[in-house]
């Protein structure tokens, strides 16, 4: 599904991801770590088209991905729709009024009509258990809700693939268990799943493929 051929990116003159090659396959389960800093957060920027490499190819289900083939809004759209990023940092995510319309945001832009968008919202609220807190401004909200509100807006377009950036980070026993049981019954799904964190308990349980980013910026598989 996710094809990287010596990918090299760099933030001005900082080389921070280095000749990474890697292969994904649809459903897999894979989590990510290495030290500070490494690059998992720029390495799942550049898989969601939010950076590009300088220097080799990123093929998407068969798609070169790239700024040009970006600027293609048809294309752009089914893009995005498939691979979901839930952010280190929710703030940096959320920016629409209210709860509803952050996890209406998704749908609303990909052309689903009001009662769909009510539905699929409706649904992804309970599922997070946070119908009363859909008028809400997201800012208002915990760091924990403010994580389940993000992976809401993420589910909402019923992605193939989701990147989760430390998605443990903020939620108390219960929450984790939650997200725990969501990454299960996704994954059971046929679903990808890729996941940077650096829990040692996470990555004990973990029995899929673990990817280690060196201080070195390379890859080992
Ligand atoms: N916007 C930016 N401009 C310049 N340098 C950046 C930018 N974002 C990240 N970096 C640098 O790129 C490197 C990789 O950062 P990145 O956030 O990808 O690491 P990470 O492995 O996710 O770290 P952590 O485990 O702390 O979340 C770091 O040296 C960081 O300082």
């Amino acid at each position: 599904m996710i094809q990287l051929s010596h990918i090299s990116y760099g933030y001005e003159s900082v080389l921070t991801l280095c000749d990474i090659s890697l292969t994904i396959h649809q459903g897999e389960c894979i989590i990510f770590t290495g030290p500070n800093g490494c690059g998992k957060s720029t390495l799942f920027k550049l898989l969601n088209g939010l950076v590009f490499p300088s220097k080799g190819q990123y093929v998407f289900d068969g798609q070169a991905i790239t700024q040009a083939s970006l600027q293609d809004m048809p294309f752009a759209k089914r893009f995005h729709k498939r691979i979901g990023y839930v952010f280190q940092n929710p703030d940096v995510q959320l920016f629409n009024p209210t709860v509803y319309d952050e996890i209406a945001f998704g749908p609303r832009q990909m052309g689903f009509t009001d009662k769909q968008v009510q539905s699929r919202v409706r649904d992804l609220l309970e599922y997070v258990n946070l119908t009363s807190l859909a008028d809400r401004p997201p800012y208002h909200l915990s760091g924990g809700e403010q994580k389940k509100v993000a992976i809401a807006a993420v589910l909402a377009l019923n992605p193939d693939v989701i990147m989760m950036d430390e998605p443990f980070n903020g939620l108390d026993r219960m929450s984790r268990q939650w997200a725990v049981s969501f990454l299960k019954d996704f994954s059971a799904s046929g679903k990808t799943i890729l996941i940077a964190t650096h829990e040692q308990d996470v990555l004990s349980h973990h029995t899929g493929r673990r990817i280690v980013l060196t201080e070195e910026h390379t890859i080992s598989l």
